[in-house]
C-alpha cells in the first residue's frame, strides 16, 4: 500500500535532519565536496553530517557551519585487520576537525572466527578518537546471518561503538530490514549505557519511501524519542533528491527519475 503524502512528508523531515548525506567515489574531490556541502544546506533545512574520505573531511569541515557534522571513513570499505592503517585513516580524521568516524569492522575476519582481531581494530580506533561520534560499520550484506550480524553487533557495543551501521554501500547486498532488526535488537537488550547507542541505515537507500521503513523499525524497537540525529542517521548518496521532492510536490516527481540512480 503506498503511503499518504503526510504521512510521506513526516518521514521526509525525519530523513533530512538524520541524513548522513555521503560522497564515497574514488575519485571525488575538493569541488564534489564543495557540491556536497553546499546541497547539506538545502531549502528545507541543513542534513545531521556529511560523509566523505579522510583526506577530503578538512575540507568539507572548512565549507560547512558548525551545526552540520563531519564524518569520514576509516578502514573503508574493505573492513581489513591492519590496526595501523585504521589507526592513521582515524588521526587523519580528528586532524581534520571532524567530529564522526564510520569505521568499517573487519568482517572477513569475523566470518573466519578471529573476533579477537576484530575487538583490537575496534578498540584501537576507539582509543584515537576520543570525544568522536564512532560508527561502526558491520557490513551486514556479508556477514549474511543473524547469527553473524548479532555476533558483529555485540563485538561493536563492547568495544564502545556510539553507533552500529549496516553497510559500506559498496557490496552487493547492502541495507536491509531484517538486519537492522537484528541490530537494533541488539542495541535494545544492551546494558544502560549501550541503550543510548544508535542505528544508521545505509547503502541503496534512494527514496523517502525505503527509508521510510527503516524510521517505523527505529521507533517500534528503540521508541519514538530515538528519531533523532543522537539516535539515528540515513547513511545516503543519492536520498536528498527524493527528500526535496517529498517536501516540495509541486517543484518535482515525488520519486526521483531513473537517471539519478
Ligand atoms: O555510508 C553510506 C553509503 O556509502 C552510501 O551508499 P549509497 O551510495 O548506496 O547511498
Amino acid at each position: 500500500m503506498n503511503p499518504n503524502l503526510d504521512d510521506l512528508q513526516i518521514s521526509a523531515r525525519i530523513a533530512l535532519a538524520c541524513l548522513d548525506l555521503t560522497s564515497l567515489n574514488n575519485a571525488d574531490t575538493e569541488a564534489d565536496v564543495a557540491q556536497l556541502c553546499q546541497r547539506a544546506q538545502g531549502p528545507f533545512g541543513p542534513v545531521a553530517a556529511v560523509c566523505v574520505w579522510p583526506h577530503l573531511a578538512a575540507y568539507a569541515r572548512a565549507q560547512l557551519p558548525a551545526s552540520v557534522a563531519v564524518a569520514a571513513v576509516a578502514n573503508f570499505p574493505h573492513g581489513n585487520t591492519d590496526v595501523d592503517s585504521a589507526v592513521q585513516d582515524t588521526l587523519q580524521i580528528v586532524q581534520a576537525g571532524a567530529q564522526e568516524v564510520d569505521v568499517v569492522l573487519p568482517y572477513k575476519a569475523l566470518l573466519a572466527g578471529d573476533d579477537k582481531a576484530v575487538t583490537q581494530l575496534l578498540t584501537a580506533v576507539r582509543n584515537a578518537c576520543p570525544g568522536l561520534l564512532l560508527k561502526v560499520i558491520l557490513e551486514t550484506g556479508e556477514l549474511k546471518t543473524p547469527t553473524m550480524i548479532h555476533r558483529a553487533s555485540q563485538l561493536a557495543l563492547q568495544a564502545g561503538a556510539d553507533f552500529l551501521k549496516t553497510s559500506t554501500g559498496k557490496t552487493p547486498v547492502s541495507a536491509t530490514l531484517e538486519a537492522a532488526q537484528v541490530m537494533l535488537a541488539a542495541i535494545a537488550a544492551g546494558p544502560v549505557a549501550e541503550k543510548t547507542v544508535g542505528f544508521k541505515a545505509s547503502g541503496g537507500i534512494r527514496t523517502v519511501q525505503e527509508a521510510m521503513v527503516y524510521v517505523a523499525l527505529v521507533q517500534q524497537i528503540l521508541g519514538v524519542q530515538a528519531l533523532n540525529p543522537k539516535r539515528f542517521r540515513i547513511g545516503a548518496s543519492s536520498l536528498l533528491n527524493d527528500i526535496k521532492a517529498v517536501l516540495d510536490p509541486s517543484g518535482a516527481p515525488v520519486v526521483a527519475p531513473a537517471s539519478n540512480y
